[in-house]
C-alpha cells in the first residue's frame, strides 16, 4: 500500500522524536523528499552563491527532478522508518541508568555517592553542543546547584569529550534572518557561560577524549580538570572566523601567561593532555586504560568530605573574580555576535557543512 498523507504527517512527527541526529546529508534528503511530496518538482529560483545553506537545500530538491509526489511521499516515510529503527536499536552506554534524572534528550544526568554527573550524550556527533544541549546543560547545572550532591562532574560519552559548538546550529535560521540568529546564539552563549561562572560547588571536568572550542575555553571556569592521556585541547577560533569565548580571553592568560594563551586562542595551537597540564589548564593526566577507574575512585573519596565546606571553599577561592568574569563574558559575547555575521565565519561553517573542511 502506498503511503498516505496521514503517513507522511506521522513520519514528520517521528523525525522530531529521533534519538540520534541523522546527520546533514540525511536531513537534506528528508527536506528534498518532503518538498517534492508536498509541492512537486523544485519551483524555487536558485539561491545566490553565498547563500550556502539554501543553495544546498535547493540542490537536493532540484536533484529529485520530476519524481512523482506519491513516490517522494513513500520514500520519505520509508527513510524515516529506517532511521527510527536504527535509532531504537542503537546501544549507546547509559551508565548509572538506575539513578538517572529524567527529561534530558542530549545529556545523561545521574546522582550517586554525593556526585552529580552530567554526561554529554551525542557520541555519534562527538558530543557537539547543539542548541538543545546548551539549554539542557544550563538546566542541569541549575538543578545540580540545588541538589544534595557534594560535587558535580561534566564528562562525555564515547571517544570524545566534546567537539565544541555544533556547527549545524546555524542552519535553523529564524524568520528574522541571520542577524536574529546571531543575536539568539549570543544570548544563549552568554547565559550558558554565566551558569558556569555562578556554579556554587566544586565543578570537575573529566576529559575523557579530545576537546574542541567552547569545551576547552570553559575549562578555565572549572575547579579541577582531570584528563585522559588521549585527550587533546584545541581552540581553532581563527580558522572559524570566531573570537575567544567562555571567559578564556581572561582565564587563559591568567592560567598560562599571555603568550601561551595567544598560541592557543589566536593561532589555534592544539595541546596534548600533558602540554595542557604543564600549562596549568589541566590538573592531572591519567593513562587512558585506567582513567575512569582512577578518576572515579578519587572523586568518590572527595565527595565524602563535608559538602558545606566544599561549597564555602570554592566560593572563597572564586567569588572575588565573579564580577570580572561576568563582565568578560558579556564583552566576549558581544564581540562574537559580530563574528557570527562575518564572511570569514560563514565560509568556515559552510566549508565544514559541505564536508570540505575538518580541523
Ligand atoms: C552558541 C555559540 C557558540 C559559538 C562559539 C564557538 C565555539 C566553538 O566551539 S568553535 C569549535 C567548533 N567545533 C569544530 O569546529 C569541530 C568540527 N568538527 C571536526 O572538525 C571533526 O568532526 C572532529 C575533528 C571534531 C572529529 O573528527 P573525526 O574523528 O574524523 O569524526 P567525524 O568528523 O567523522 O565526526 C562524526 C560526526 O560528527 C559530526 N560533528 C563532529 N563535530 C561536530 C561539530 N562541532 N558540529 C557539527 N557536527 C559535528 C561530523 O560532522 C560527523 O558527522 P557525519 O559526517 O554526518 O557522520
Amino acid at each position: 500500500m502506498r503511503a498516505s498523507l496521514k503517513d507522511l504527517e506521522n513520519a514528520v512527527n517521528q523525525v522530531k522524536l529521533l534519538k540520534k541526529d541523522p546527520g546533514n546529508e540525511v536531513k537534506l534528503k528528508l527536506y528534498a523528499l518532503y518538498k517534492q511530496a508536498t509541492e512537486g518538482p523544485c519551483n524555487m529560483p536558485k539561491p545566490g552563491v553565498f547563500d550556502l545553506i539554501n543553495k544546498a537545500k535547493w540542490e537536493a530538491w532540484n536533484a529529485l527532478g520530476s519524481l512523482p509526489e506519491e513516490t517522494a511521499r513513500q520514500n520519505y516515510v520509508d527513510l524515516v522508518s529506517s532511521l527510527s529503527s536504527s535509532s531504537e536499536s542503537s546501544s549507546q552506554v547509559k551508565p548509572g541508568a538506575d539513578k538517572e534524572h529524567a527529561g534530558y534528550g542530549t545529556l545523561v544526568v545521574t546522582s550517586e555517592d554525593g556526585i552529580t554527573k552530567i554526561m554529554l550524550n551525542r557520541p555519534t556527533r562527538k558530543n557537539a553542543i547543539s542548541t538543545q544541549m546548551y539549554q539542557e546543560i544550563i538546566l542541569a547545572l541549575k538543578a545540580a546547584s540545588q541538589d544534595d550532591s557534594a560535587i558535580t562532574v561534566l564528562t562525555g560519552n564515547g571517544d570524545f569529550y566534546c567537539s565544541g559548538n555544533d556547527l549545524t546550529n546555524v542552519t535553523d535560521t529564524p524568520l528574522g534572518g541571520i542577524e536574529e540568529k546571531a543575536k539568539n546564539s549570543t544570548n544563549l552563549l552568554r547565559d550558558f557561560v554565566a551558569s558556569f561562572i555562578d556554579f556554587p560547588k566544586p565543578l570537575i571536568a573529566v576529559v575523557n577524549g579530545p576537546a574542541v572550542g567552547i569545551a576547552v575555553t570553559l575549562l578555565g571556569l572549572f575547579d579541577i580538570v582531570y584528563a585522559s592521556d588521549r585527550a587533546t585541547f584545541h581552540t581553532p577560533f581563527s580558522h572559524l572566523g570566531l573570537s575567544p569565548e567562555g571567559c578564556s580571553s581572561y582565564t587563559f592568560p591568567k592560567i598560562m601567561g599571555p603568550t601561551k594563551a595567544t598560541e592557543m586562542l589566536t593561532f589555534g595551537k592544539k595541546l596534548t593532555a600533558r602540554e595542557a597540564c604543564a600549562q596549568g589548564l589541566v590538573t592531572e593526566v591519567f593513562p587512558d586504560a585506567t582513567f575512569q577507574k582512577e578518576v572515579w575512585t578519587r572523586l568518590t573519596a572527595y565527595a565524602k568530605l563535608p559538602s558545606n565546606v566544599l561549597r564555602i571553599s570554592k566560593q572563597v577561592i572564586r567569588n572575588r573574580e565573579k564580577e570580572k568574569l561576568h563582565s568578560v563574558n558579556v564583552e566576549e559575547s558581544s564581540i562574537i555576535q559580530g563574528r557570527f555575521l562575518s564572511e570569514e565565519s560563514m565560509n568556515a561553517v559552510m566549508n565544514f557543512l559541505s564536508k570540505r573542511a575538518k580541523l
